[in-house]
């Protein structure tokens, strides 16, 4: 089966090939590759080669004595994930027991470590001669060696998290920490944008223990002022037994006493000096006196989360100033285009699409049709009506011309005081004097009254040239002929059209 498989490693082709279910993680990134055998063996869709740490969390692994589910402190498969060498069988959720071996390995062709992992089926009646893995409880250091190297894998997969996947990850160091300390409960509160209220944003349960997140939003802080002072001054508060908190702390003990926790230890997460939110465990079940591994831990999570937190807030609003500086941008473009009093492109978006549209049409063989329209008598008609009339009047000729002309790549730009400037494209003689000629009757038909002027309305006089350029055409010796062409209109009594042929 070929499947694509974006940024795989260079000898993953050989792996895919293989009957042997592989997984395969390079230890810096957080990408993990399954081949087609190993998706096939773990149940998983066939187009999903590259899976992530969630993805792979969710394969409930069971041990094959016990029948017992693997917890996330004992699952292998993270483990080895995360760098350990180990030998172990596990019962896969179809029922099938494998052999899992993991090995950190240095392929010569790439300069970091990858762990490789192969799953062999084991054949019913086969007794492995495999070393089990165990998280001692009694040894503290496997216990932290094992933590480490999940948080390690985890705060991999938070520095380039995209936003929409930033819950997930949460999710996964918040089960983390509540397995590995022990706990009953795992959550993080933030900070509301008013900064005077927080709000339960994630939380981790063990199974039999209730949930409180839904309740606990937008608390107060004078609901627990004693836990805002406390993360405030010592960045810690550490109770290992709820019925002996003191009096001051009366709010608190009531809430935590509602929730039946009996220890709680939070860690505040903290952002350029201010207060972000808070991380903490529950006990709810038994009293817990909380070790230093276990502050160790809740801090080092406090510190991914609020860090991973921040940096996807920074990005967030990087992103939207930069929005909002290329949506500026555009609109400083636009009026730079525009013309004040009508609207119109001006005569700086006039010859930048002149020299352009010159170019294309040079490239493709097309011929390039221009007009220039001067209004007859303008200087009368302000002497007569008044600046302010010449001004609607310009409006008004300028806003039916803008009807007129809607082909795509057609521009029609104010070119002077009272003059016009419409560029098309791709036109033939024949449309070009058509339009020409409608245009002026369109104008006439605007019936502006114009007592000085060659009819009693308010005319204008039009010239127009057709060209096919080629590269060495020149806007200017374009513009020159149409304007030649206009002269000859007023030359001849105004109010018409005169053409000018240009080749080239
Ligand atoms: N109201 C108004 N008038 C303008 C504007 N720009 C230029 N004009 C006027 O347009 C008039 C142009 O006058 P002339 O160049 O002498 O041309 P004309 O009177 O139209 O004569 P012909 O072109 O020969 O028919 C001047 O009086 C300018 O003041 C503007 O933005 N608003």
């Amino acid at each position: 089966m070929t499947r694509l498989i974006e940024e795989t490693p260079p000898f993953w082709a050989i792996m895919d090939a293989l009957p042997t279910a592989l997984l395969c993680k390079d230890i810096a990134k957080a990408s993990i590759y399954a081949n087609s055998a190993a998706l096939e063996l773990l149940d998983l869709p066939m187009d999903q080669a590259v899976l992530s740490l969630s993805d792979v969390r969710q394969i409930s692994l069971a041990d094959p004595d016990s029948k017992e589910p693997l917890g996330l402190v004992h699952n292998p498969l993270l483990l080895a994930l995360s760098g350990s060498a180990l030998q172990q069988c596990v019962t896969l959720p179809t029922g099938l027991t494998v052999e899992l071996k993991a090995q950190l390995i240095r392929f010569h062709f790439t300069s970091s470590s990858t762990v490789l992992i192969v799953l062999c089926p084991c054949q019913p009646q086969t007794t492995l001669p495999v070393s089990k893995w165990t998280a001692d409880d009694d040894s503290e250091l496997t216990e932290a060696l094992a933590f480490d190297k999940l948080m390690s894998l985890i705060s991999t997969e938070l520095i380039n998290v995209r936003p929409e996947q930033l819950d997930t990850h949460i999710q996964s160091a918040l089960a983390a920490l509540g397995e590995f300390c022990h706990a009953d409960r795992s959550y993080v509160f933030l900070m509301n944008h008013d900064k005077a209220t927080m709000s339960n944003t994630h939380e981790w349960v063990r199974a039999g223990i209730s949930s409180h997140i839904e309740r606990l939003q937008d608390l107060p802080q004078a609901a627990q002022p004693f836990i805002w002072q406390t993360l405030a001054a010592d960045a810690i508060f550490a109770v290992q037994d709820v019925g002996q908190l003191p009096a001051e702390a009366a709010l608190e003990k009531r809430e935590f006493q509602r929730e039946d926790i009996q220890s709680i230890l939070c860690s505040a997460m903290l952002s350029h000096g201010q207060l972000l939110g808070f991380v903490g465990c529950d006990m709810v079940a038994r009293k817990r006196a909380w070790t230093a591994s276990d502050i160790r831990r809740l801090k080092l999570v406090g510190h991914m989360i609020g860090n991973t937190i921040q940096n996807v807030r920074d990005r967030v609003s990087l992103q939207q100033v930069q929005q909002q500086l290329m949506q500026a941008n555009k609109e400083l473009q636009l009026l730079a285009s525009r013309d004040g009093l009508t609207g119109i492109a001006n005569r700086r978006q006039f010859d930048t699409v002149l020299q352009q549209e010159l170019h294309r049409c040079a490239r493709n063989k097309q011929p390039l049709g221009l007009i220039l329209i001067d209004i007859d008598h303008f200087k009368a008609y302000n002497d007569n009506y008044g600046h302010q009339a010449g001004d609607d009047a310009l409006k008004r000729v300028a806003s039916l011309l803008r009807d007129h002309i809607q082909r795509q790549g057609e521009l029609v730009a104010r070119y002077g005081g009272e003059e016009f400037a419409i560029i098309l494209p791709s036109i033939q003689i024949a449309q070009l004097k058509t339009t020409a000629e409608n245009l002026l009757h369109a104008v006439q038909q605007l019936a502006i009254p114009h007592q000085h002027s060659v009819s009693d309305c308010l005319t204008i006089s039009i010239g127009c040239s057709l060209m096919k350029p080629d590269k060495n055409s020149s806007p200017e010796f374009f513009i020159h002929q149409t304007d030649t062409a206009l002269y000859r209109a007023k030359a001849q009594g105004r109010n018409q059209v005169c053409y000018a042929t240009v080749t080239a």
